[in-house]
């Protein structure tokens, strides 16, 4: 089973944590020779911003928490920007290329395009008092044409990884979440249960001899079995169960919040359910259930296996029943 270990960092860490990390060692030379060079204020203002970024480093890389850091950053670059440009006059400006694309890593779209505009409006007045109308204007179109582009990239980008997110977590055919999902969920779950000492219980079914209902059918009336199968359960279920694809036959209800004997009973209701419809005409389908609560110090896999050992017994009992362990 392959589980996501706390150890992977996401890729919004990683773009945190080199932008904090690269702008912290980019600005270093800068104070260095501003302290040399007797240039105390803004020397004060790059020391302020290496000490701000290297903090926003340290504190995603220990905590792992990218929503505010990122937030702050973005507040932080556009400051800076704006009182670098202040102090040292129009030609600090160029900063403002850099730190328009770095909105569009640290923030989402709409967001960085309204940072943007924040920024635009505080440098304008400076930018048209101390530059020829022609230069203002050149940097306005310039900079906001670098922002036009970087919204169109990183919308599209947005939307993509949201549609790999989806496709990657779903199962193609019955459209519950597949087995990378049951993974995480299973993950989430037990991080949860340890830190919280909740319970939380698994019940893992299977069709019953469904090798044979193909064989005499064919793999797409199966296939339509499965769909069924899906929504009939899908139905019963109340917000604290969640259906995931296992594989094949097989299918995962993570019922979080019940214990042995109300996720014992749900199973008991959803075989009898299963047994009295009749998803096709001329068989009749069942399906075996194994069921197991969750043990304090589990892992994700010691607890799906003692599941499915008590769905081995199940169906070694003779099949359509449920078995707990
Ligand atoms: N139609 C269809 N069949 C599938 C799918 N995935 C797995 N199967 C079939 O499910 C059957 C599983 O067979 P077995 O593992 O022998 O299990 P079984 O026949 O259900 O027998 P028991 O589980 O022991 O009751 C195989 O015939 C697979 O081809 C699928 O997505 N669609």
């Amino acid at each position: 089973m392959t589980i996501l270990t706390s150890a992977q960092r996401t890729t919004q860490e990683y773009i945190v944590l080199s932008l904090a990390g690269a702008s912290a060692l980019c600005i270093l030379p800068f104070f260095i020779m501003r302290s040399l060079a007797g240039e105390w204020a803004i020397a004060i203002l790059d020391l302020f911003a290496v000490c701000s970024m290297s903090s926003i480093y340290w504190y995603v890389f220990r905590t792992r928490e990218t929503k505010m850091a990122g937030f702050i950053l973005a507040i932080l670059c556009v400051v800076v920007l704006f009182v670098t440009v202040s102090l040292k006059g129009m030609a600090q400006l160029v900063w403002a290329y850099p730190v328009t694309v770095a909105l569009f890593f640290l923030l989402s779209p709409y967001k960085a395009v309204l940072f943007y505009l924040v920024m635009l409006v505080c440098l304008s007045p400076g930018i048209f008092a101390k530059t020829p109308l022609i230069t203002a204007l050149s940097f306005v179109i310039s900079s906001t044409a670098t922002m036009v582009f970087n919204f169109v990239f990183a919308k599209r980008m947005r939307d993509q990884q949201a549609q790999l997110m989806v496709l990657s977590s779903s199962d193609p055919l019955t459209g519950i979440g597949n087995r990378r999902a049951m993974d995480d969920a299973l993950l989430d779950e037990t991080v949860r249960l340890n830190a919280m000492h909740g319970i939380s219980t698994l019940v893992l079914f299977d069709l019953d001899h469904f090798k044979v209902i193909n064989d005499n059918h064919g793999h797409s009336e199966g296939d339509k079995i499965l769909i069924q199968l899906v929504q009939l359960i899908q139905v019963q279920l109340d917000k604290s169960c969640r259906l995931f694809r296992y594989g094949g036959e097989e299918f995962l209800l993570l019922c979080s919040g019940k214990n042995l004997t109300e996720a014992s009973e749900l199973a008991e209701s959803l075989r009898v359910l299963v047994q009295n419809t009749s998803l096709i005409s001329e068989e009749n389908i069942t399906i075996s259930a194994g069921i197991a609560e969750y043990s304090a110090n589990e892992t994700p896999e010691q607890w799906l296996e003692r599941a499915d050992n008590a769905l081995y017994e199940a169906k070694n009992a003779g099949r359509n029943c449920c078995k707990q362990h």
